[in-house]
């Protein structure tokens, strides 16, 4: 068997489109989304990522800034830049590329942007929204594998899904977000021992290791719906997910590649979270 592919750049391209019609929309009423993406440092991950946020929000016509510091600012000054974007009317979204530089404190970063334009959807506020079952910003690249699991029409309501990985912006949330939608869920990790006798029982497999090609076919379920939010270079130096893609697409029922699968959806859920908060602006503006 073949796995069908799960394209994620098809699908960010159509998520895209309907946000460019909203945006229009929020133009007409007086808004135009404003986005501040803020980068510490010279990490040249980083600076691609930022750079393609930035490409992609110009597409569809949100406006936005690009503030970059050297690694050696302090704490102190970037609270005080945030506090700054907090305080602006025209900045509906704040996002501060992760990682920092080690001196710097991620959850102050995080704890000090408003929850209000928090689009990463990081802030405990959000979080705990999330938990909670409220509507919230959502982590961008767990919301992004929600969407496309909903738009290739795979059923999550009772299903087993295991999460490889339990970083604070990809697999916590990826779990509560699936439990929000009545799965059944399994959380692995570095300490986990036997690994794939959890992985060979999910329905629902998501692989955020950040080891290249880890999961091969004997970890995975025949049938099952294998998403990869790996992002590494193999022994050639070429991108690679933490999917052995090759191996796998014989076993899984649905497949996402690397690149083109979640990576792509990460950035268009930021421009719908910045949307979103731009249309909550237009909304209080409207109940005062
Ligand atoms: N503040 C944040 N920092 C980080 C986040 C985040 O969501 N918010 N996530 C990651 C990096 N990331 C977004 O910032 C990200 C990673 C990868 C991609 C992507 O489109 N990948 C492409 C391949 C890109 C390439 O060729 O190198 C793909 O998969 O097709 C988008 C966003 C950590 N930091």
């Amino acid at each position: 068997m073949t796995a069908n592919l799960i394209d994620g750049k098809k699908i960010a391209a159509e998520t895209r489109k309907n946000l460019q019609i909203e945006v229009n929309q929020l133009v007409e009423a007086g808004v135009k989304p404003g986005l501040a993406v803020i980068l510490v440092g010279d990490n040249q991950a980083s600076r691609t990522y930022v750079t393609n946020k930035q490409k992609s929000c110009k597409a569809i016509g949100i406006e936005s800034i690009l503030i970059e510091l050297p690694d050696y600012v302090t704490e102190n000054e970037l609270l005080n830049q945030i506090e700054e974007l907090n305080n602006r009317d025209d900045i509906h979204g704040i996002l501060v590329q992760l990682p920092l530089p080690k001196h710097i404190s991620e959850t102050k970063v995080i704890e000090t942007i408003s929850s209000e334009k928090d689009v990463d959807g990081f802030h405990p506020v959000n979080i705990g929204k999330m938990m909670t079952g409220q509507d919230t910003f959502f982590p961008c690249t767990p919301f992004g594998i929600l969407e496309m699991l909903k738009y290739e029409g795979i059923s999550i309501s009772g299903k087993h899904a295991v999460i490889v990985g339990r970083s604070n912006i990809v697999g916590k949330p990826m779990g509560q977000l699936l439990l929000n939608e009545n799965a059944t869920v399994t959380y692995c990790h570095s300490k986990t021992k036997d690994l794939a006798s959890y992985t060979r029982e999910a329905d629902i497999l998501v692989a955020a290791i950040g080891k290249a090609k880890m999961i091969t076919s004997e970890y995975v379920k025949e049938g099952a719906t294998v998403i990869d939010v790996g992002m590494n270079r193999d022994e050639n130096g070429k991108l690679c997910g933490d999917v052995d893609f090759a191996d796998v697409s014989d076993q899984a029922g649905f497949i996402t590649p690397v690149p083109g699968g979640v990576g792509p959806m990460t950035i268009t859920m930021l421009l719908y979270n910045t949307v979103k908060s731009a249309k909550n602006k237009i909304n209080h503006r409207n109940l005062k």
